[in-house]
């Protein structure tokens, strides 16, 4: 990687300004699912044991601006803290008087979280006036909030371009996967896209089609890919305006010598519902009012051979319904194909992140992305601007 990282800069007695991601699930007040605390510990745990004052800032959902009371960062502060074994000061403000205070009074190693950065209008447009303050309140900036590196704010962007900028350790992770799997891939390598619409995977695919030798399709998706073939698709989703662009993708995969793999059979639905009435039918049988919802036994099978026998696997994306028992068969085989495989395995975020922990399986994977949309981005080959924002190595 080309970016300065923790390890060539001395940390200890300086104030550092550490982004991270805390954009947890949470209900009742409770984080129901503390993945992205404990991805971000060996960085804040490092900072700490090295004589930094970590002042750690993240955002929590989207409040637009505005304080709100549920977005708090107080439970993510509680399970920091119950996980590093340490005090975690927390303010009730982003910046001002009591933040300053709070700074004034950190010794080495001591850890302090700001509140969540987006009660401030001024996060999300990137505002100098922001990124003035978070500048001022520290000597050095730590970025290891991968899961928002796809967004230009000013604790993620615009306090970078202030203060010397270093990537921390989950970033620094994160970023040495994906690159080297995007890079230099052991092969064959096989790249599996689900999810609910081809207009959310276009450039993901069109770069996929550049790198692998297998690209499995299933999910909602699939269909347009299905109906692109010449098949009906009954009631399944469609979207008619990528229709076209599905048969370009096919033609270029044939031209580039890609195995573009599209399901064979499907379960279908009267309805979308859990109660529905199901079927498995092969893709050539597909009633007029039934809608597919996840991909066939068949289809499990082919995609479970060819993960075998790959050496490098990225999965972005269900293959059906998964939210729904009757329609999670097909996410669930495919997390268990790469669970078992000899191969690298690699999760791309997001919903398949969230469908192979509820399996399970994340511990059998290779690498679970904490990013959804950023690990898209990345692997779609953009320059994500959190990264780009970091001090270059000499
Ligand atoms: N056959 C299908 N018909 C309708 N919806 C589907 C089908 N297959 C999957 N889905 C839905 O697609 C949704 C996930 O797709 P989406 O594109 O939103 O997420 P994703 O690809 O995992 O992206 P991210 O990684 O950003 O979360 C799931 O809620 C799932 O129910
Ligand atoms: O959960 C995520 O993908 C990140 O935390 C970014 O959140 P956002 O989509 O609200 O910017």
């Amino acid at each position: 990687m080309n970016k300065k990282t923790l390890k060539d800069i001395q940390v200890k007695g300086k104030k550092v300004f550490c982004r991270v991601d805390f954009n947890v699930p949470m209900q009742d007040g409770d984080v129901t699912d503390d993945t992205r605390i404990r991805a971000a510990l060996p960085t804040i745990n490092y900072l700490s044991e090295a004589g930094a004052k970590v002042i750690l800032a993240s955002h929590l959902g989207r409040p637009n601006g505005q304080v709100v009371e549920e977005l708090r960062l107080d439970p993510v502060a509680k399970r920091l803290s119950d996980l590093t074994g340490k005090v975690v000061l927390k303010t009730d403000s982003v910046y001002g008087d009591e933040v300053n205070t709070a700074i004034s009074q950190l010794e080495d190693g001591d850890i302090l979280l700001i509140e969540n950065v987006r009660f401030h209008p001024g996060e999300t447009t990137n505002d100098p006036k922001l990124v003035e303050a978070f500048a001022e309140m520290a000597d050095i900036y730590v970025n290891d909030a991968f899961g928002t590196a796809h967004r230009a704010h000013a604790s993620t962007a615009g306090v970078a371009e202030k203060l010397p900028a270093v990537a921390g350790f989950l970033m620094e992770k994160e970023i040495a996967v994906l690159t080297k799997a995007l890079e230099e891939p052991e092969r064959p390598f096989t790249a599996i896209i689900g999810g609910a619409k081809v207009k959310d995977k276009i450039d993901v695919i069109d770069n996929f089609l550049d790198k692998v030798d297998y690209l499995l399709v299933g999910g909602g998706l699939a269909y347009t890919f299905i109906k692109a073939k010449g098949y009906d698709i009954g009631k399944s989703l469609l979207e008619e305006d990528k229709i076209d662009l599905a048969k370009e993708f096919l033609q270029k995969a044939e031209e580039k010598g890609v195995q573009f793999i599209i399901p064979e059979d499907t379960v279908i639905a009267d309805r979308f519902s859990e109660e529905a009435d199901t079927k498995i039918v092969s893709i050539e049988d597909m009633p007029n009012d039934w809608q597919g919802l996840d991909i066939g036994i068949k289809t499990r099978e082919t995609f479970a051979d060819i993960i075998a026998k790959s050496k490098l696997v990225i999965w972005n994306g269900p293959m059906g319904v998964f939210e729904m028992n009757p329609f999670a068969g097909g996410t669930r085989a495919v997390a268990k194909s790469l669970a078992e495989a000899d191969g690298f395995t690699i999760i791309g975020g997001g919903d398949s992140a969230a469908a192979v922990e509820k399996f399970g399986l994340s511990d059998q994977m290779d690498h679970v992305s904490t990013g959804g949309g950023a690990s898209l981005e990345f692997m779609e080959g953009k320059e994500l601007p959190g990264i780009k924002a970091l001090d270059d190595k000499e």
